[in-house]
Order: structure tokens, then C-alpha cells, then sequence
């Protein structure tokens, strides 16, 4: 069978852009290299593309690569004008441009299959504000929460009166915890607002929950939508919450626990719960879902959803699947044959009209 030709992006103008090079480097490692044909192309800090040896964090001394749309088709070139195809892409990117629809709207424009949700799924999950919305209207349980903007100075007392102390101070489209803070008294408030609002002209307000903190990760093979087995992480003490900090710099900081240690009807309540935030924000392929599990209430509310979740060696996804009994390598099949069914079938779609009209 002849070799795929697959695009790995990795790097992005966005404040994950290092943990998207963890990531992409473990998918690179993993990716069966008898079935795939891999190009890594790396996009640095200020938004360059360039072809690489690899997954580096040198983007630039790779082979910079353009853009152009020649008759109608977008192609990607290398600096000595040879256009690159591809049979399908995945963007190991996360946050901003690559995980937010920007990246999936120019790979539809250009034709190529992707791994991962479309521009709508991706958008909505981003926006930490849309996907409480959405989930709300579905009946799936959120936290409670308020949004700002740069145009509004939030209200100590308003928001203490609202949601109770500690709450929690969001970007409302980021990842990885950047930006994020835990305010315990007026005197950490304006802290935090600064601190987020210079990632994000929008900002979301959470009451703080206490709770177990649980993921579970949503994969579609063939027609299939499955939930993974959920995983804990239990943070140590000395962090407030799933800091960046905890996340990828102290591996001390947290223990991963592969499958969560909860009673069975609560592991099937996140696993279907998982399953329809997925659909409700309308996301494709695969997505880490992040809940919190009210023990004492027996309850549970989704936090978030990752479209595009860490593959770094610290990341769940990977995991819980691995305990499911796919491999890395059979995962990144999956994703990537689930990209290219789903291409064909959108392909199949008809794009002309015959209206009769003038
Ligand atoms: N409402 C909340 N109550 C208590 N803790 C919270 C709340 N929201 C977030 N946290 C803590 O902050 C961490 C980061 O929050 P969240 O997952 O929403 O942000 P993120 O930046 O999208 O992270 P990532 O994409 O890496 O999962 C959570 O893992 C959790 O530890
Ligand atoms: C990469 C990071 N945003 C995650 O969700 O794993
Ligand atoms: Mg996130
Ligand atoms: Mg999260």
C-alpha cells in the first residue's frame, strides 16, 4: 500500500506553542512510519512556516514554506517553488490559530483532510464562555460563571456575592492554565484580571470547585463515538490548583490515575456526559473532556473540552486510551483514517445547484 502523505503542524503563534512541540514530538515518534510519510512543518513564535528535519524548536532554519492559491487551489510551497500535497494533516497544535478553527478554516479552504474537530467545534471549545453555553442548553452541569470583556471592569463584591470566594479568573481562549489564577481576597483580584486580560480581551469568572478533577477523552473510530475510561489527577498540596507549573514543570507536582478510582455508575455518567459535550459543541475525531467530580454530591460538571488535547509525556489522552488497549501508533491511525472517512464524505457532498436563474 502506498504511504500516506501527512502533514504534522506543530509549534503555532500561541502561548502553548512549546507544549505543542512536546506533543508533536511524541505523535512524530509514534506515527508508524511504514503507513505515513511524515513532513513536519513547524510554525514559529511569529506565525512563519517552515518545513523541518523533524520536530525542532529551530523552526526557522528549516525551509520556509508559502502559501498561494493557484486556480482555485490552495498549495503550499517550498522556497525553490515545488508545491507539497498531502493526504491528510494534523495539527499538534494547541491554543490560539491552531486549535481555535483558524488553522482547520484554511486546511477546508485548501482541501486537505484533518485530524480533529472542524472550524465550528473547534471555535466553540475554545471559548471556555460558548462551551458553558452550549453545554447549559443541553442540560449538561456547569459551573457558575460570568463573563467580561476589556470594556468592563468586574466588581469585587459583585462577583464574591455571585459565586462565593475563592473563585477562579479565566483568558476565555486559552490552555495549558496560562493566564489563569485563583483569587482567595480582594487583594489577589486585580492581579488576576491583569493577568489574564494580557492574553484575552475576554475573560470568563468561575465560582472555585471543590472536587476531584477527572479527564476523560472521546474518540470516533469508523462510526463509532467511544469514551475512554476517565483518569484523576490528584495535585499536590502545594499547588492551588493544575497549575502550568504542575503540568509541565514540576514532575512531582501531580499523580496521574489511570482509570480514576470512582464507583462504576459515576464512571459511566462522565463517560456518557463525555460523550455528549462532544456532540453538543459539535466537535469530530477526538477531544479530551475535563470534569470535576463533586464526591460528597455525587455529581458531576464539565469544565472544559480540548479539541486538541496534549500528547506530551505528561498528558492523559494518550494514556487513557493506551489503558483502552489502543497503542500511540494505533491511535494516530485512528484519528487519521477518521479525518480522511470524514473528508471523503463531506466530498461527496454537492457543492453546485442547477437554479434555473439568469
Ligand atoms: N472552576 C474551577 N474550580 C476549581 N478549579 C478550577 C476551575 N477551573 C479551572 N480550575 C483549575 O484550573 C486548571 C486549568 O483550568 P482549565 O482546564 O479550564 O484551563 P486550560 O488552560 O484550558 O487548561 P488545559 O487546556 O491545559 O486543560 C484546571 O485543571 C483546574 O485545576
Ligand atoms: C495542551 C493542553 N491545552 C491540554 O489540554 O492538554
Ligand atoms: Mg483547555
Ligand atoms: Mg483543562
Amino acid at each position: 500500500m502506498q504511504k500516506k502523505k501527512v502533514a504534522l503542524l506543530y509549534g503555532g503563534k500561541s502561548v502553548e506553542h512549546d507544549i505543542s512541540i512536546r506533543s508533536a514530538k511524541n505523535i512524530f515518534e509514534a506515527a508508524s512510519k511504514e503507513k505515513y510519510d511524515l513532513y513536519c512543518i513547524g510554525i514559529d513564535k511569529k506565525g512563519g512556516w517552515f518545513l523541518t528535519e523533524g520536530i525542532i524548536s529551530e523552526m526557522s532554519t528549516g525551509e520556509e514554506l508559502s502559501l498561494s492559491l493557484e486556480f482555485g487551489k490552495m498549495i503550499f510551497k517550498t522556497e525553490n517553488g515545488k508545491a507539497l500535497n498531502f493526504d491528510v494533516a494534523f495539527p499538534a497544535l494547541h491554543g490560539t490559530d491552531g486549535e481555535d478553527g483558524n488553522i482547520q478554516g484554511l486546511l477546508e479552504v485548501a482541501g486537505i483532510p484533518y485530524a480533529g474537530s472542524d472550524v465550528m467545534g473547534s471555535s466553540i471549545a475554545m471559548n471556555k464562555y460558548y462551551t458553558k453555553q452550549v453545554l447549559e442548553k443541553q442540560g449538561i452541569p456547569v459551573c457558575k460563571y460570568l463573563y467580561f470583556d476589556y470594556t468592563h471592569q468586574p466588581d469585587f463584591d459583585q462577583i464574591e456575592k455571585n459565586l462565593g470566594l475563592p473563585f477562579i479568573v479565566k483568558p476565555i481562549n486559552l490552555g495549558s492554565s496560562v493566564g489563569v489564577s485563583k483569587v482567595k481576597s480582594k487583594e489577589d483580584f486585580q492581579k488576576a484580571l491583569d493577568e489574564a486580560f494580557k492574553y484575552d480581551n475576554e475573560i470568563i469568572i468561575e465560582e472555585f470547585v471543590t472536587s476531584r478533577e477527572l479527564e476523560c477523552s472521546v474518540l470516533v473510530d469508523g462510526d463509532q463515538i467511544k469514551a475512554s475510561v476517565p483518569g484523576e489527577i490528584v495535585v499536590d498540596k502545594n499547588y492551588e490548583f493544575y497549575t502550568f507549573e504542575a503540568k509541565y514543570v514540576d514532575g512531582n507536582a501531580a499523580k496521574l490515575e489511570i482509570p480514576a478510582k470512582v464507583p462504576t455508575h459515576i464512571e459511566e455518567a462522565i463517560k456518557d456526559l463525555s460523550i455528549n459535550a462532544f456532540k453538543a459543541v459539535g466537535c469530530q475525531g477526538f477531544a479530551r473532556v475535563d470534569v470535576f467530580y463533586l464526591e460528597d454530591r455525587g455529581i458531576c460538571y464539565i469544565n472544559e473540552i480540548n479539541t486538541i488535547p496534549g500528547f506530551t509525556n505528561s498528558s492523559m489522552f494518550p494514556m487513557m486510551w493506551k489503558h483502552d488497549g489502543y497503542s500511540f501508533e494505533g491511535l494516530i491511525d485512528t484519528i487519521l483514517d477518521e479525518a480522511i472517512y470524514r473528508f471523503e464524505r463531506k466530498t461527496r457532498l454537492k457543492t453546485n445547484f442547477n437554479s434555473g436563474l439568469e
